[in-house]
């Protein structure tokens, strides 16, 4: 069992990392909330796997619960989602002081996260990240929003959850795709800041041999995070670090209609894609694209970005909508070397190259 505590004063919280911890959590939440109502919002697989028996348990202990089922998939995480939730929210009458649930992978945590933000000005939430990716990056920090049909993430707010119970047993009934997946994140963390921890990740090639040393995992990727938006809770300098490869992941994933690439190997692409174009421009130690290359093989993930099947100004179009894009620079993020990445001012001009990698 691990805890960390993530210090945003007033909005700080708790991280919860437990084998088993599912089986805990209405006594968890009986601690923190003592309210009447809770409203679970979740997707069709994850619900089939734990909401009944989260409901059952929030119910023996005296809440009245409603369980919000959504399709799963990143088409769910749409602008158009939220009206459908609030009609629910509203039926149940949930008030201000009552509280949500998130129990899912990303797609769920950023949608109910942003509804939470959004119904009656604001409702408490929780984060039960059901998928390694949501266990190691998306449950953490706030970054809560929705999809719009130009481009990912593009409404959102930052809303810190009231704690966060993570089990990493339920990751076994989680597919190898998604397994291999939030395996872009956690590579992604050894290359901005921990250099140590990517050779560790070198040593690991199969997902029994990663699920052998899951705490370590969670736990390095968690600490990572929790320090980052410690320093840079609203994302205006330190935090973009953990944005390394996604403005061409974002950009495929919105080029590709998010029917081709998951988040994480869209992530592991973009990874990919801008060390080779840092070290052409001699910013990044030479042999660095190619061992982020190597370990995201080694796992699975995909590293091509194919640009021969992309339109460049098309992607470069969807790119200048990154968030990261103020004041006429678009902040880029590049490593010196693995585990050591900063913020670098550039023009959307920096990615013209990606068509002659
Ligand atoms: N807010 C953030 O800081 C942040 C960080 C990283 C990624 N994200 C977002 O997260 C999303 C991707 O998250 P994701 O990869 O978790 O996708 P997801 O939520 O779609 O989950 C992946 C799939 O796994 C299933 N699943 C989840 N947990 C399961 C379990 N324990 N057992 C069986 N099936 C399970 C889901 O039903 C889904 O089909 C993207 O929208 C991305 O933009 C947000
Ligand atoms: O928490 C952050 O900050 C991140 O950038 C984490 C990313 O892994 C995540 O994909 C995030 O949703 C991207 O945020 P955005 O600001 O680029 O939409
Ligand atoms: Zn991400």
């Amino acid at each position: 069992m691990a805890e960390l505590h993530v210090g945003l004063g007033k909005n700080s919280y708790t991280i919860l990392i437990e084998n088993g911890l599912r089986h805990r959590l209405p006594e968890e939440i009986k601690k923190i909330y003592s309210g009447k109502k809770i409203a679970i919002i979740t997707d069709h697989n994850v619900n089939a796997h734990y909401g009944s028996q989260l409901e059952v348990g929030l119910q023996a202990a005296g809440y009245e619960t409603l369980v919000v089922a959504l399709p799963p998939g990143e088409q769910t995480k749409d602008f158009q989602m939220l009206p459908l939730i609030y009609e629910q929210l509203l039926d149940f009458q949930l008030n201000r002081s009552e509280l949500i649930i998130a129990l899912g992978g990303g797609v769920i945590g950023d949608l109910a996260g942003f509804a939470a933000a959004s119904f009656l000005r604001g409702v408490p939430f929780i984060q039960i990240p059901t998928s390694l990716l949501a266990q190691v990056d998306s449950s953490i920090g706030g970054k809560v929003g929705v999809d719009l049909a130009r481009g990912k993430n593009l409404v959102g707010a930052f809303n810190q959850p009231k704690k966060v119970f993570i089990d990493p047993e339920m990751l076994n009934t989680l597919s190898d795709h998604f397994f291999r997946d939030g395996l872009g994140e956690v590579i992604k963390y050894g290359c901005i800041k921990d250099a140590a921890f990517f050779s560790f990740l070198q040593t690991l090639h199969t997902r029994e041999e990663m699920m052998a040393h899951i705490e370590k995992i969670l736990y390095t990727c968690c600490d990572i995070k929790r320090r980052v938006v410690e320093e840079d809770e609203k994302d205006t300098g330190e935090r973009m670090l953990l944005n390394f490869g996604h403005t061409i992941a974002h950009a495929l994933e919105t080029y590709t209609n998010y029917a081709k690439y998951s988040h994480g190997e869209a992530v592991a692409i973009g990874m990919v894609a801008i060390t080779r174009l840092s070290e052409k421009k001699g910013f990044t130690k030479l042999g660095t694209a190619a061992a982020i290359e190597a370990m995201a093989k080694q796992v699975g993930l995909p590293t091509e970005l194919h640009m021969e099947e992309i339109d460049l100004d098309s992607l470069l179009a969807i790119m200048t909508l990154d968030k990261k894009n103020l004041d006429d620079h678009l902040k880029v993020i590049l490593l010196k070397e693995i585990g050591n990445s900063y913020v670098q001012d550039e023009t959307i001009a920096f990615f013209d190259d990606l068509e002659n990698m």
